[in-house]
């Protein structure tokens, strides 16, 4: 086959293949087999296994993973990945807001509070708007580079709307309904259970064999900038909506506050509401909005003081044990 006659070829398949993972993945509806399709992705594999200047790096084919990898390259992270404080009630939430509002004198203050994914923490690297490298949090500092096992989660864009240079954070989680059925089916091959979703999301995406990463329906949330070039942007809400305009799947449970009581209710309302959710969150992450006044409170060694993190209590477990009535 000639080089031109690839290239349409090459063109049409990937067109195809991204409508019938559109037809599956986003709409449940498929309309061939999953024979006919893998026949459609074999044939795409040939053709940029012969023609690998026609490979593009937003090809379907991207998602499913190359090779297994002997180890994982380390990759130091421009902008440290830190650790986020913690608030166990009330009081802990309105400390944080005494000494945010000392730090800032007059100015009104504007709180971005978000869901606290429980899952694993990922950077991910664009540039000119196609997705370079990936990497977990690491020490904050080092992480280890695993952009073949992201690549193989749907929901992180290949290619974003605009041809920006920037580094994103995010959490990659396991659903919970993808976590019980994982599960099940490594109890019906006598293998070990994972204890709950953020060890399975963890446990699959540290794996060498990009395949298996595959295979586990994993998914992310993105949640903040790490570096961004060619655009600004004033805060962080602002800049989580930029986020979305580019392809990146952001929570949409977050909402801006201005006052800490309605804040509060908030977090009160998702404490309630956090069973009925299809993933799991380990608390609430608030934030403040603007990056001027994020950039007056800057950080401790660890930590950012304009943000900390609500933990929900721990979930109470009734058990009865003959007859004693203990929670635990
Ligand atoms: N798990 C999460 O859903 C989540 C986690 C973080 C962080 O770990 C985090 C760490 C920082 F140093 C600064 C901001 C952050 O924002 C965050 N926002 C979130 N929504």
């Amino acid at each position: 086959m000639d080089r031109l006659t690839a290239e349409t070829k090459i063109k049409e398949l990937a067109k195809r293949i991204e409508r019938h993972n559109r037809l599956y993945y986003e709409e449940d509806r498929p309309e061939i087999t999953d024979q006919e399709y893998d026949q459609l992705m074999r044939e795409l594999i040939e053709l940029e296994t012969q023609f690998p200047e026609l490979a593009s790096p937003d090809s379907p084919t991207q998602r499913v993973g190359g090779e297994p990898l002997p180890f994982f390259e380390k990759v130091v992270h421009k902008t440290p990945m830190l650790s986020l404080g913690n608030a166990f009630g009330e009081a802990d939430i309105r400390d944080f807001d005494r000494r945010v509002r000392q730090a800032v004198g007059s100015q009104a203050v504007r709180y971005v509070a978000e869901l606290k994914i429980d899952g694993l923490a990922v950077s991910l690297h664009y540039e000119n708007g196609v997705f370079v490298r990936g990497a977990t949090r690491g020490d904050g500092t080092i992480g280890e580079d695993i952009t073949q096992n992201l690549k193989t989660i749907r929901s992180i864009p290949l290619r974003l709307t605009r041809p920006l240079t920037l580094e994103v954070r995010g959490e990659a989680y396991m659903p919970k309904a993808a976590f019980e059925k994982l599960n099940r089916e490594r109890e019906e091959r006598g293998e070990p259970l994972f204890a709950n979703p953020r060890n399975s999301a963890a446990g699959s995406l540290r794996q060498l064999d990009p395949k298996i990463a595959a295979s586990r329906q994993l998914d992310i949330f993105i949640y903040g900038i790490g570096e961004l070039h060619g655009e600004t942007v004033e805060s962080h809400s602002e800049g989580l909506d930029l986020l979305e305009s580019l392809g990146f799947k952001v929570n949409k449970e977050r909402r801006v506050f201005e006052d800490v009581g309605e804040l509060l209710a908030f977090i009160e309302s998702w404490t309630q509401k956090r069973p009925s959710l299809p993933y799991e969150i380990d608390g609430m992450v608030i934030k403040v909005d603007s990056y001027a006044q994020q950039e007056e409170l800057g950080y401790t060694a660890k930590s950012p003081r304009w943000a900390i993190a609500y933990k929900f209590p721990a979930e109470e477990a009734i058990t009865i044990l003959e007859g004693i009535e203990v929670s635990v």
